[in-house]
């Protein structure tokens, strides 16, 4: 026995912005904004709204209030692609078909994990049919991936592409590469490390501009809340109508010049804008404390040493910057000043007393989201070797009882999602041959190798394909505001992960990597498990058997505030 879930069969039903969420205290806030888009796929996909959402519950009650969660809070954010290559254009896909089936023993739809066969129809997916799919193969075309895993492609929200202005560190091109070989199908950029940071609309339009013709994924951009533009509504808005999909900011120096800090201030301002926009605001969660424990700053350090390094960024600088948010936090609340606005935690390292903080303001009613990111779930520092600068990151690794805290927030459901943070510099910069952690650039190459990661050190502690696609696709595209994308249901995109979890594999000297510099990533000598076969990005199918489709079809995503 099968059934087919397809548009035109279901009843309408009303998905009601106001419903209780399943993630967290992450709650939407309802809006009347009116929902239109100008974009061919936005537009269809609206009008299969409903019917995915009546499918879904049909299926799984769980199902109905994500979708809520997600109507609204992108319900001020659409999004249109400026100059994306038609569906299936010539040399966007591996796959010569603009209307297919897919199907496996596996496929991740619908809050379950089985067999089905999953219809993709320009560019979206239009049915899908579980149980004895087989009967359907007899439709054509259709591709076998037996018992692979179909699941949605991921969505990162946090990677720093840098181009323009810092292409040598990283770019559009290859970036985005390396995305789709790891089965990413969806990214969003952070606002520094290019050069201009991306801080108006400005240098939006050039971030725009510099990807033409470069994207093998979909990619949408953050943009920077600074001290410049942070207490001037009219540049925010000029900013937010450009279209970023949120804004970011540093409580602590970001080490980019024109991306200074902003103090608490500066958040409580900016959060009134955004929540007139009901985008969020990202923020890099460290400050420096008034008062500095002595232990942390005096004597003869070793610099090759990663415990020197540990020491100069203590958990103490993560709790300082979220005691200075607690005032912002409170006024995200229902009545707040900022009520609409939600304040997104980016890689969050300390499972203790800032996990702790963030987990009381959540409770007490403050929209707040946290991700954290692969490597300090893969890693400790007791295992990071002295003078091996690939682990120095901000915040840092922290010890093997924190990562196994990190794992156990992240299960309990108080951690929502995970991000690469890939954030890769020239090698001189990382100074691995001199291994002074002081010195080194600080950030995670990781782009490609974040599915791989999260599975094979998940396994331990006993995840579920589910679990990682939540993680990974689900909640990133609310936090995004990306209403059509994060889950396979009938009318939303078609951006697929096919991959092999058994699949063993060295990430050693014969791997093919596609991030810019390949030498500077800590997962290089790592014995993984979860082997990505193809990738498909609205339905082109852009990488499959280690090889990308010849012409970068990817669109950029721009938000629309109407
Ligand atoms: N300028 C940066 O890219 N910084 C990044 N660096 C890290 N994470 O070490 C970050 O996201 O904070
Ligand atoms: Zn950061
Ligand atoms: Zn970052």
């Amino acid at each position: 026995m099968y059934h087919v879930y397809r548009f035109p069969r279901y009843p309408r039903v009303h998905v009601s912005t106001t419903a209780q969420v399943g993630l967290g205290q992450w709650r939407p806030h309802a809006s009347n904004t009116r929902r239109e888009s100008d974009s061919r796929i936005t537009r269809r996909a609206e009008r299969r709204r409903t019917t995915m959402a009546a499918a879904a519950a049909a299926a799984k009650g769980r199902v109905l209030p994500l979708l809520a969660v997600a109507a609204a809070l992108a319900a001020a954010v659409l999004y249109r692609a400026p100059f994306s290559k038609s569906l299936g254009g010539e040399g966007c896909s591996l796959l010569p078909h603009d209307h297919f089936w897919i199907a496996s023993e596996r496929v991740v739809t619908l809050g379950r994990v089985g067999p089905a066969a999953v219809e993709v129809k320009g560019g979206l997916i239009n049915a899908i049919a579980v149980g004895d799919y087989r009967s359907f193969l007899l439709r054509r075309p259709v591709v076998d991936y037996g018992d692979a895993v179909i699941m949605p492609g991921l969505i990162d929200v946090h990677a720093h592409l840098d181009e323009p202005g810092r292409v040598e560190w990283e770019g559009f091109s290859t970036g985005t590469r390396a995305a789709a070989a790891g089965g990413i199908t969806t990214l969003v950029d952070m606002p520094l490390n290019s050069h201009p940071s991306t801080v108006s609309e400005e240098t939006l339009k050039m971030k725009v501009d510099a990807a033409k013709d470069k994207l093998y994924v979909d990619v949408g951009f953050w943009g920077g809340l600074v001290p410049e533009n942070a207490l001037n509504s009219t540049a925010l808005e000029s900013l937010l109508n450009a279209g970023v999909l949120g804004l970011k900011s540093f409580m602590c120096p970001s080490g980019i010049n024109d991306f200074p800090m902003t103090n608490s201030t500066h958040i409580e301002e900016g959060l009134v804008t955004l929540a007139k926009y009901k985008r969020p605001l990202l923020i890099h969660a460290e400050r420096i404390p008034d008062v500095q424990n002595d232990d942390e700053l005096d004597g003869e350090q070793d610099p090759r040493s990663y415990m020197t390094y540990l020491k100069t960024r203590p958990p103490a600088w993560e709790e300082a910057a979220i005691r200075d948010l607690q005032r912002a936090m409170k006024d995200t609340e229902i009545g707040g000043r900022s009520e609409g606005a939600h304040i997104h935690i980016v890689h969050l390292s300390d499972a203790k007393t800032s996990l702790g903080l963030l987990k009381d303001a959540k409770q007490n009613g403050a929209k707040v989201s946290i991700e954290t990111c692969p490597h300090y779930l893969a890693f400790s520092a007791e295992e990071v070797p002295d003078g091996d600068t690939r682990f120095k990151c901000a915040p840092p690794i922290r010890d093997a009882t924190n990562r196994d805290n990190l794992w156990e927030a992240l299960l309990d459901g108080h951690i929502d999602m995970l991000s690469s943070d890939h954030s890769p510099s020239v090698p001189e910069l990382k100074l691995v041959e001199e291994g002074n952690f002081l010195r080194a650039w600080g950030g995670i190459s990781s782009l490609q190798f974040v599915l791989p990661v999260t599975w094979s050190h998940g396994k331990k502690y006993g995840i579920s394909l589910n679990q990682l696609a939540s993680w990974w696709s689900e909640r990133p595209a609310m936090l995004a505001g990306l209403k059509n994308k994060g889950v396979i249901l009938p009318g939303y995109h078609a951006d697929i992960v096919v991959w092999k979890p058994e699949a063993q594999f060295h990430l050693d000297d014969n791997h093919v990597v596609y991030h810019k510099h390949r030498n500077i990533s800590a997962y290089l000598g790592k014995q993984l498990s979860g082997k990505v076969m193809s990738t498909f990005v609205g339905g082109n199918l852009v990488f499959a058997e280690d090889k990308h489709a010849t012409v970068a079809c990817g669109a950029p995503i721009l938000a629309k505030w109407i």
